[in-house]
């Protein structure tokens, strides 16, 4: 292992080869017009309160917003996305099954999930590779390539954690008019729970897969935690259901984060918070000959933590709980994750109208969109 110093900072950490990421596309794409939270305001109370508001209509309209001033510098999203191609490109497909999660037995994606794990559309299968690292990053075993990025990894975890989610979670808590520490309180960087870095990476399929799959590469979906955090990389693919029920394109800003609420951020704020439905497509014909590489931070609440709305809230008070359980207990967090993990991709959905499938976890229904 060549060591090298990173950006004359005399940081010496190990080499990895430089991923190159893809030119921007020329395509004219429909964009979704997404608020941008500058962090940089989040210092004092007083630009906690103006952030508050902001994030608060982003989540409640879009479900989705981007924020800049994070805190990571350029040099350190190239140094994270390098690291993030290592366990594709430099682990084998044998390798690769070695390490590979036990999503069915564990209900966790920790480890590879690998290519055609999820039914997509019509016998198509996902060209996905993930691989899923939980914040604690000594809890499994890693590919011998990966482990002299261990101490970075823990380090981006724990930035993300602290620097992003925490702060954050203090805005939306404003929102809904609670203590700012109410949600961060359950999200505790040290407890038990599957919040994680996660690392992916989209390859091609052959042309009659994407006719037979609608040029869906990952069906539309909310994702399962509270908030999940998406390094904003240059391939478009990544597209949400606007309100007027079209699909809109997530614009790609250099080294900005894109934000948006899962299942248990809706569930804890009685649908005040949407979780909105977004799916992954085929990128625009001038990026189609470019792998994409997507680095992520998944946010869940700590396992223990029941999905219940929050109706100490004086916003619930006010404008009411549209996310009610109907006649069943709330899932914790912990049985949440478990149930939506093992069932994703592998169960047998029922239609529900055009284009939409569902299927039932711990008693709520949860939808699918071509
Ligand atoms: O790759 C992307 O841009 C989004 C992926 C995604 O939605 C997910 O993994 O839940
Ligand atoms: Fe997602």
């Amino acid at each position: 292992m060549n060591f090298v110093d990173f950006h004359n900072q005399h940081d010496l950490v190990p080499e990895t080869p430089r991923y190159i990421p893809a030119p921007k596309t020329r395509a004219v794409l429909e964009y979704a017009d997404l608020p941008i939270i500058d962090l940089a305001s989040a210092g004092t109370l007083e630009g906690r309160i103006a952030l508050a508001a902001q994030a608060r209509d982003a989540m409640t309209d879009h479900g989705f917003f981007c924020v800049i001033n994070h805190g990571y510098k350029p040099a350190q999203t190239e140094r994270i996305f390098d690291i993030a191609d290592v366990p594709f490109s430099r682990v084998d497909d044998a390798e690769k099954q070695v390490y590979a999660g036990t999503v069915n037995e564990t209900g966790s994606y920790q480890g590879y999930k690998l290519r055609q794990f999820w039914h997509i559309n019509n016998g198509v299968r996902d060209q996905i590779e993930h691989y899923n690292i939980n914040r604690d990053v000594n809890k499994r075993a890693h590919p011998p390539a990966l482990r002299p990025f261990l101490p970075e990894i823990a380090e981006f975890a724990r930035h993300n954690h602290e620097e992003v989610l925490h702060p954050i979670l203090k805005l939306l808590a404003l929102g809904l008019e609670l203590p700012e520490d109410a949600l961060v309180n359950l999200h505790r960087y040290s407890a038990v729970g599957e919040t994680s870095v996660r690392f992916m990476k989209y390859y091609g399929r052959p042309k009659e897969e994407e006719l037979k799959a609608k040029n869906v590469w990952l069906k539309g979906h909310t994702d399962i935690g509270t908030l999940t955090i998406l390094y904003s990389q240059p391939v478009a693919a990544l597209q949400i259901l606007a309100k007027d029920g079209s699909w809109k394109w997530v614009k790609h800003i250099e080294n900005a984060l894109v934000i948006n609420a899962g299942d248990a951020l809706e569930f804890l704020s009685g649908g005040f918070y949407r979780a909105t439905i977004h799916r992954v497509v085929q990128p625009p014909a001038d990026q189609q000959s470019y792998t994409r590489l997507g680095v992520f931070y998944f946010a869940m609440a700590d396992d223990s933590v029941t999905l219940a709305p929050l109706l100490e809230s004086p916003v619930l008070q006010r404008v009411g709980v549209t996310k009610v359980f109907d006649g069943v207990a709330p899932p914790t967090m912990e049985e949440w994750r478990k149930g939506r993990t093992v069932a994703y991709g592998q169960s047998a959905l029922t239609p529900a109208g055009k284009g939409v499938e569902e299927e039932v976890i711990s008693g709520v229904v949860v939808k699918h969109y071509n």
